[in-house]
């Protein structure tokens, strides 16, 4: 079911303070800022060789990276995201298997413009999945 490794995700608390460390500090190859509100989160990417880091910061009320921010105030790693061929029939497949889907179950348009779905941490060890069909 599983392809590649699409990006790792680490919310901050300062997104600009997080870009600025990666683009001056490692010298890494960073996007634009991408507000995205129907997330929740206003994201940058680290463009590497062979996969991405997502930066998430906190955006509107009720933010999904809020309380985890708030249990982890420096940031820290949120979740990790792999890509799939067919995101209904992994969704599924996963769902018969008796994992719990977040939200209302049914993809939405992620960062890259491609269906996403996440899964709850507590049934993949305590990491949040994201599955982006690509
Ligand atoms: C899609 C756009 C973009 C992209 O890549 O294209 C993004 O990635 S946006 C990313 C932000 N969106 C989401 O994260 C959506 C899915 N997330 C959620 O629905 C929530 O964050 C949820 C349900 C995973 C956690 O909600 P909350 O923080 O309110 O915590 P709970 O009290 O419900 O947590 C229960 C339990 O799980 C542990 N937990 C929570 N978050 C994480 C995490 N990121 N990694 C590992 N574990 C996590 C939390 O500590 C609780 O554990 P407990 O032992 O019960 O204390
Ligand atoms: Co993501």
């Amino acid at each position: 079911m599983l392809g590649r490794l699409n990006h790792v995700a680490i919310a901050v608390p300062d997104l600009a303070k997080a870009a600025a460390l990666y683009r001056d500090t490692l010298g890494a190859r960073v996007s634009a800022p991408q507000a995205l509100p129907e997330h929740g989160v206003t994201v940058v990417f680290v463009e590497l060789g062979n996969t991405k880091v997502e930066f998430l910061e906190p955006l509107g009320e009720g933010s999904p990276i809020a309380a985890f921010l708030a249990r982890n105030p420096d940031g820290g790693m949120h979740h990790i995201c792999y890509e799939v061929d067919d995101i209904v029939a992994a969704r599924d497949r996963l769902k018969a298997g008796g994992a719990r889907v977040l939200g209302d179950g049914e993809p939405k348009t992620g960062a890259h413009g491609k269906p996403v779905l996440f899964l709850h941490p507590k049934d993949f060890t305590g990491t949040l999945v994201e599955l982006e069909q690509v």
